[in-house]
């Protein structure tokens, strides 16, 4: 293990992230609790705080419960289990995003004498989501995030901060596909994207531009049926910095245009295509 490794695992062990707890009917009028955490912090170091902060009556006992479905079942963490390692488990949605993932988070219980939990129901759960509501209405809270576009023509607010957050947000979300109209954005994502098989041939062949998910076929697709039907040759173009994935998206288009021409199987023309590419950039430079 090199010295790099070493450093960056103790890195990654002091790293502090938010936890937010949710009390419920614990503390009235408190959506949740933020409370800064390690990886390493257990449920009970995470619980003082919050007793701390909401000034919570000390006589009582509490847990933390973990909620990965909205109504559902609530697992009791124990005092030493560490909530950030937790997390750390749920869908990177529910980490990034946590308005589109509100069914994940931890709630502050009360323990009973008895040693039983104090279980809340749904309606709790709903009435602390809609008061939440109301605050982002007021201004109280931020508002959610906007769902990305998948073209930007269609962004209200078109500059260049909102054009890159969008692309930003939906790269996050491997789609690394974007419209502006009948241009397509692509953004290379350094690895393999399980979106290339032939299921997903199948999905744009002969579709309506804007219908599905912006794609590399789509695009090859347009091109093709437009040939078809008005009998003219079409051109692609395909521009970007060195690196940027010109020679992947020609190779993709190439192999959809073969899928949908059907010859293209049986005669080999993909590959002919495609070992031609390298020749073509020699002489090019
Ligand atoms: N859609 C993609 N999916 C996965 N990996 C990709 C994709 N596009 C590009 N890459 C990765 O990026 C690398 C560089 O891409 P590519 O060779 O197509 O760039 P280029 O724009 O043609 O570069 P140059 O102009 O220097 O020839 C590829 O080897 C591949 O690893």
């Amino acid at each position: 293990m090199s010295v790099h490794d070493v450093g960056g695992r103790r890195r990654f062990e002091d790293s502090e992230f938010t936890l937010r707890i949710y009390p419920g009917n614990i503390a009235e009028g408190t959506i949740y609790c933020p409370v800064t955490a390690r990886k390493n912090t257990t449920a009970a170091e995470v619980i003082e705080h919050v007793i701390d902060k909401l000034q919570l009556e000390r006589t009582k006992l509490y847990v933390l419960a973990e909620v990965k479905e909205f109504g559902g079942e609530e697992w009791i963490l124990n005092p030493t289990d560490c909530p950030v390692q937790r997390m750390m488990l749920w869908p990177r949605m529910a980490l990034e995003n946590r308005f589109c993932g509100e069914d994940y988070r931890f709630l502050l219980r009360e323990k009973n004498l008895d040693g039983s939990i104090h279980y809340g129901n749904l309606q709790m759960w709903l009435r602390v989501t809609e008061e939440r509501r109301h605050l982002v209405e007021r201004g109280f809270l931020p508002q959610p995030l906007q769902k990305d576009h998948d073209d930007l023509c269609n962004l209200p607010d078109l500059n260049e901060k909102t054009l890159l957050d969008n692309l930003r947000s939906r790269f996050k979300q491997e789609k690394i596909y974007t419209y502006v109209g009948s241009i397509l954005i692509v953004i290379n994502p350094f690895q393999f994207l399980p979106i290339y098989n032939p299921k997903y041939v199948k999905m744009y062949d002969n579709h309506q531009l804007g219908k599905l998910e912006p794609h590399i076929y789509a695009v090859a697709d347009v091109a093709y049926h437009a040939m078809l039907q008005r009998r003219q040759n079409q051109c692609i173009v395909i521009s970007g910095e060195s690196g940027s994935g010109k020679t992947q998206s020609t190779n993709f288009l190439i192999h959809h245009l073969t899928a949908l021409s059907q010859k293209g199987f049986a005669s080999g023309v993909e590959q002919i295509i495609l070992g031609a590419g390298p020749v073509l950039e020699v002489s090019a430079g």
